[in-house]
């Protein structure tokens, strides 16, 4: 079995996630974002085939909160955005391993499910290898071999972009991996696939009063 150095970038939960500002009352906002954030690297620590997660964030909360969970944490130093974030995070990772970088927005994701993406990617081919999200038009996944760069294009319509850059697409059934959150509608679906405890507790029950949009 391989095991696996991530990076995760988090942007500042003053700024981030803003497609879900209304999702839940404002003033719960900034820790819905850190929910997601949180609940998404402490299920990346508890897969078997992570060895090590560095997450890049200029937020001091989140750096806080992960690393007590036990990640390792980068400022965002490029300041340039989402692949420069990435990129900079994997210079800081040991140079011979298998690297991997995941969003922060994936509450519902399972350990096994991770460890059954990553074991896909380090089987033939050996190139870099993404799964896109639930509507196959975004990215939660990018893997790289020893040796080659992770080569970012994380933005917009980026499976296609991954895929035109020469990364191959991982195939599985791994619906808690595919399940980002950006919207409303996205934490509805997260919430039904069974979200972590730090998103739960600030999600209601979907359909009932005062609950997310179902
Ligand atoms: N360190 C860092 N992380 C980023 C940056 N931009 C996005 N991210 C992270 O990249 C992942 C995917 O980004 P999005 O899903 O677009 O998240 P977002 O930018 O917070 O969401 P919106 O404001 O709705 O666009 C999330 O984990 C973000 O926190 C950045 O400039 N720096
Ligand atoms: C950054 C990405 O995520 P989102 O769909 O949240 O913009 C992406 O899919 O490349």
């Amino acid at each position: 079995m391989q095991t696996w150095s991530v990076v995760i970038p988090v942007k500042p939960v003053s700024v981030g996630k803003s497609r879900l500002r209304g999702a839940v009352p404002e003033d719960a906002h900034e820790r819905l974002a850190l929910a997601l954030a949180r609940d998404t690297v402490a299920a990346v620590l508890a897969c078997p085939e992570v060895g090590e997660v560095l997450v890049v964030t200029d937020d001091p909360v989140v750096a806080g909160v992960v690393t007590a969970l036990g990640a390792r944490v980068a400022p965002d130093a490029p300041a340039a955005g989402l692949n420069p974030a990435i990129r900079y995070g994997e210079s800081g990772l040991p140079a011979r391993s298998w690297r991997a970088a995941l969003t922060a927005d994936l509450p519902a994701l399972r350990p096994e499910e991770l460890g059954a993406a990553l074991r896909a990617a380090s089987v033939a081919p050996e190139r870099r290898r993404f799964a896109s999200d639930a509507p196959g038009v975004g990215t939660v996944l990018l893997t790289a071999p020893p040796g080659v760069p992770l080569d970012p294009r994380f933005g917009g319509p980026s499976a296609a972009a991954h895929a035109a850059s020469g990364a191959v697409p991982l195939t599985g059934d791994w619906p808690s991996l595919r399940r980002d959150v950006d919207t409303g509608a996205d934490l509805s679906a997260a919430h039904r696939l069974g979200v972590g405890a730090h998103t739960s507790a600030l999600v209601a029950a979907p359909c009932g009063p005062g609950s997310i949009p179902c």
